[in-house]
């Protein structure tokens, strides 16, 4: 068995960005996996996990020579053994973006077999990569301090200073005593409005098996794990978001896109690229509170799906000027046998796992013309457009979205046509 290299000192070469936050090196013959490094760059780096597999993870602790696309990190918590977000925040923001679009086309040829070259997009309100996240979900330590996780690990940094959100976010936060285990949700709505919620902690079973801890009431029940108790400290706990001319009242802890730029975005090309009328019926699937089917409205039926019945709840009520909008709260997985008129065009927006096998099987075999993929996390996303190929789907075209600033999240839009 090889020696363990955790807490050993490399002196590195660093080459191209993984998919994952990192930057990958090799020495003495293993694959080293080097976050808080750019391209390029010579660094000293500290091992931080070693498994014993072909790869370990380590940290750049000195950068011996500099990138000059390296500045100095734009999250001040986000170094070396600090909060796991901000993985990017020591690149220009120019260079974050260019580092997205090569992993991204990297894993559609990887996973897809697509070779493509996608221009990851700035959304609107972010010129300087900072202040564009309209929600922030705190981890809560045992001294009820509340803060961010710690990168691989349980660990919390209790410092409010990563600059996603604006610091209005985070005023008197600190102050508070909250309950050790639980979260803290905290969102700064499209009306101006501060709404801040305690999620209790996840409630441990007679096995010792905790509830799922970190997505809201929907993936909860999704989960089919107990659902968390939820105590409104600030603001209605009901945001008010808008897009085109809509507005949506729905659950400070339900799924809003993060962005404050990103709805209406993908809510236009959603639009655009579905191309529905009023003869044609349309699905939208991982439908939320309806965002999407605001957008399908032309068509003659729109079936939405969506797993959270508050969701749904608050999708009805936004949407109820709609009547051809049917919205269905049921898993995906589950609905997609009992929607009974065959599509011309389904979106798809799943979470970050993405829709995989089954689902893309079952949507093909319905026989949609167009099909829009939404997705965040790159490997899921390039994973499910083979899947569509192998369906006898054409990829027609891809957006890529800087959705995430100084992180190496990414989300891309895809149009699919048969
Ligand atoms: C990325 S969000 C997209 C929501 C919506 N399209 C939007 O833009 O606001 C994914 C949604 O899928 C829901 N979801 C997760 N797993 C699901 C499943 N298996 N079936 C149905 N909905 C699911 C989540 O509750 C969440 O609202």
């Amino acid at each position: 068995m090889s020696e363990n290299w955790s807490g050993r000192r490399l002196e590195l070469t660093l080459g191209n960005p993984g998919h994952g936050g990192f930057v990958v090196a090799r020495h003495e013959g293993r694959v080293v996996f080097v976050r808080h490094g750019l391209p390029g760059e010579r660094v000293s780096a500290v091992v931080t996990e070693d498994r014993g597999g072909s790869y370990c993870r380590a940290d750049a602790v000195d950068i011996l020579e500099g990138s000059p696309d390296r500045i100095a990190p734009m999250c001040p918590i986000s170094g070396p053994g600090g909060a796991g977000c901000c993985d990017l925040s020591h690149a220009r923001l120019d260079f974050q973006r260019q580092m997205k679009s090569q992993i991204i086309s990297e894993q559609l040829m990887r996973l897809a077999r697509v070779d493509r070259n996608v221009d990851v997009e700035e959304l609107p309100g972010t010129s300087d990569g900072t202040g564009w996240r309209t929600r922030v979900r705190l981890a809560v330590d045992e001294e009820g301090r509340p803060g961010y996780h710690r990168h691989r690990s349980s660990g919390i940094v209790t410092d409010l200073e990563c600059p996603q959100i604006e610091p209005a976010a985070y005023h008197g936060i600190a102050d508070h005593e909250w309950t050790p285990g639980s979260e803290v949700q905290i969102v700064l709505d499209g009306a101006g409005e501060r709404h801040i919620v305690e999620i209790a902690p996840p409630k441990v079973s007679k096995t010792g098996r905790t509830s799922p801890g970190r997505r809201g009431a929907t993936a909860r029940r999704a989960a089919g794990g107990a659902p968390r108790a939820e105590r409104v400290f600030e603001g209605s706990g009901r945001p008010r978001e808008r897009v085109q001319n809509r507005e949506w009242t729905l659950a400070a802890t339900g799924f809003w896109q993060a962005h404050r730029g990103a709805a209406q975005t993908y809510s236009t090309v959603v639009a655009e690229w579905a191309g529905v009328s009023a003869g044609d019926t349309a699905w939208d699937l991982y439908g939320g509170v309806g965002v999407f089917a605001a957008a399908l409205g032309r068509a003659g039926l729109v079936e939405s799906v969506e797993s959270s019945r508050q969701a749904v709840s608050d999708g009805r009520a936004a949407l109820a000027d709609l009547p051809q909008v049917r919205f269905h709260p049921e898993r995906v997985e589950r609905a997609l046998p009992e929607l009974a008129t065959p599509p011309r065009v389904v979106v798809l927006d799943p979470p970050r796992t993405g829709a995989g096998r089954d689902v893309i099987a079952a949507v093909a075999a319905a026989g949609a013309e167009r099909i829009v993929h939404v997705g965040c996390d790159p490997a899921s996303f390039a994973r499910d457009l083979g899947l569509y190929l192998h369906e006898g789907y054409r990829l027609d075209t891809v957006r890529a979205f800087d959705a995430f600033p100084l992180t190496h999240h990414v989300e891309c839009i895809a149009l699919l046509t048969h």
